[in-house]
């Protein structure tokens, strides 16, 4: 089955964009509980994905917009940092804080990539740890469980999780890759590959800023190369949701008509 072709909302700046993705992500979730009893996010790091998480922690406080049980999501990472566990550039440390120490997400289904305090030494070893936790998830079968929503950031040269412009991780077949110098520090990261991130349910990408105007253009252009822009390379199975603001959206081709 082809990914169906993406669709782009724009938002007027970043904050109303993390407050629409926000108020997205939570109905999202709440459908996908609705049939199956559970939901699962995969989150993402960097500004706009932790203001989202942020909004949706100000969303959930509002009793009337209390439509998620956060003790049925699972949440999973699209890329973290191989850094100890307390360090602040970790991805699960912002995001607990944003959000998942307010909503009481059970401790069981917050999947956190490992740190490199923890039980392995090399990113390697945390990649292949992570790839068996994915499949021990998955229906009988499968190696991946279902991922009603990933959440991506984007850099300015189109990176998405730590799959960074012609490099190994951009070629590599694995559901989960460990990463050695990264252009972007921290250098040694465990990111999700393609194969992973492309049969998720829904792929939502976050973009804010002037700076990831010429990116966002070129990822939504069929001929380019996702070796050289990997935004370019990522899709939902069932949607692919470009979430911009105006900024972002700059040089985007004005609509038809
Ligand atoms: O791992 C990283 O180095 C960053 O977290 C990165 O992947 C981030 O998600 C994008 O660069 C978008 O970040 P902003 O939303 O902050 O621009």
């Amino acid at each position: 089955m082809s990914a169906p072709p993406p669709d782009v909302v724009v938002e007027p700046d970043a904050e109303q964009l993390a407050r629409a993705v926000a108020e997205a992500l939570v109905a999202r979730l709440a459908a996908a509980q609705a049939v199956h009893g559970t939901a699962s996010v995969v989150l993402t790091g960097g500004g706009i994905g932790t203001a989202v998480l942020e909004a949706v922690a100000g969303l959930a406080a509002e009793p009337v917009r209390e439509t998620v049980d956060w003790t049925a999501v699972h949440v999973w990472w699209g890329d973290e940092r191989f850094v100890p566990a307390d360090d602040d550039e970790r991805n699960e440390k912002a995001a607990r804080r944003a959000l998942l120490d307010a909503v009481g997400v059970p401790a069981g289904h917050v999947h956190a990539m490992p740190p490199s305090d923890g039980e392995f030494a090399v990113p390697e070893d945390a990649a292949a740890w992570y790839a068996d936790e994915l499949a021990a998830a998955a229906p009988e079968g499968r190696s991946l469980p279902r991922l009603d929503v990933l959440l991506l950031g984007m850099g300015p040269e189109g990176h998405v999780a730590s799959i960074f412009p012609d490099s190994p991780a951009v070629r590599d077949e694995r559901p989960v890759v460990a990463v050695r110098d990264c252009p972007k520090p921290p250098p040694t990261r465990v990111s999700l590959g393609f194969p992973a991130i492309n049969a998720a349910e829904e792929v939502w990408l976050l973009v804010s800023g002037e700076a990831k105007a010429p990116a966002v253009a070129a990822a939504l252009r069929e001929s380019t190369d996702p070796v050289q822009l990997p935004a370019a390379g990522v899709h939902g199975v069932r949607a692919t949701r470009w979430l911009l603001d105006r900024p972002a959206a700059g040089k985007l081709p004005a609509p038809p008509g």
